[in-house]
């Protein structure tokens, strides 16, 4: 009923950055092994770096430094450093991934207004849109430092509408984070199944779900077609 009504009906599709747009884990985990190297500590896996992800920086060093011994002094000082090594190359090792840029222009060319929403602060997050040429597809941008509240407040989408129109709403992301979020504010929630998280996604509340950037366009079409289940029924506990 959506497809029909496509042309008519625009909607607002936003999207997460990390674990979701582009696979930045390893260059995550690169700056994170950097820091925990000056302190005389062992480096982690990728993998294991992903299960930090998710909640903004500040939670990414707080569970690298835990992780690793625990927090040494202050941990400002670390999150400081760890700014400072990341954000000198956010690029490096960081890549869209496969179908990205198609199922993006797909969304627009069906007329939908598209967003990001990430807890990626403005300068790293700018950078690697930037830098991907992933920009251009998005007519509005929330950054973990744009407002006072982060992920999973749902003024984070709310901020993120400001700058785009009348419609539905989707949220699709790839984390317990973005789950919560879509939930709060009130939309339905697509998983990506190959993102960054500490659960397995089949445990994460979500409308649809995709594995491969291919099968993305139409499953966000199909979860703004469905009818959406009430907020509080989606909220994780
Ligand atoms: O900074 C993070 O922990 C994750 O950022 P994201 O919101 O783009 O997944
Ligand atoms: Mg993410």
């Amino acid at each position: 009923m959506f497809d029909k009504m496509a042309g008519s009906m625009t909607a607002n599709i936003i999207f997460d950055l990390d674990g979701t747009l582009v696979d930045s884990a390893p260059s995550l985990c690169a700056a994170g092994n950097r820091l925990v190297e000056e302190l005389g500590r062992a480096p982690v896996s990728v993998e294991t770096y992903k299960s930090f992800v998710g909640r903004g920086i500040p939670r990414q060093v707080e569970g690298l430094l835990e992780h690793t011994g625990g927090v040494p002094g202050e941990l400002s000082v670390h999150l400081a450093r760890f700014r400072e090594i990341y954000d000198e190359n956010p690029l490096v090792a960081t890549r869209p991934y496969d179908g990205v840029a198609a199922a993006l222009e797909r969304l627009r060319a069906a007329g939908h207004r598209l967003g990001v929403c990430t807890q990626k602060p403005t300068i790293p997050g700018r950078r690697v849109l930037g830098g991907l040429g992933l920009s251009a597809w998005f007519d509005s941008f929330t950054f973990g430092d744009s407002i006072a509240v982060m992920k999973p407040d749902p003024e984070m989408i709310r901020h993120t509408l400001q700058d785009m129109g009348p419609g539905p709403v989707v949220f699709v992301g790839d984390s317990e984070t973005d789950s919560a979020t879509a939930a709060n504010f009130g939309c339905p929630f697509v998983i990506h199944e190959h993102g960054y998280r500490k659960r397995p996604w089949q445990e994460i509340a979500h409308s649809a779900h995709f594995g491969h950037w291919d099968a993305a366009a139409d499953c966000i079409l199909a979860a703004l077609e469905a009818p959406h289940a009430a907020a509080g029924a989606l909220r994780l506990s």
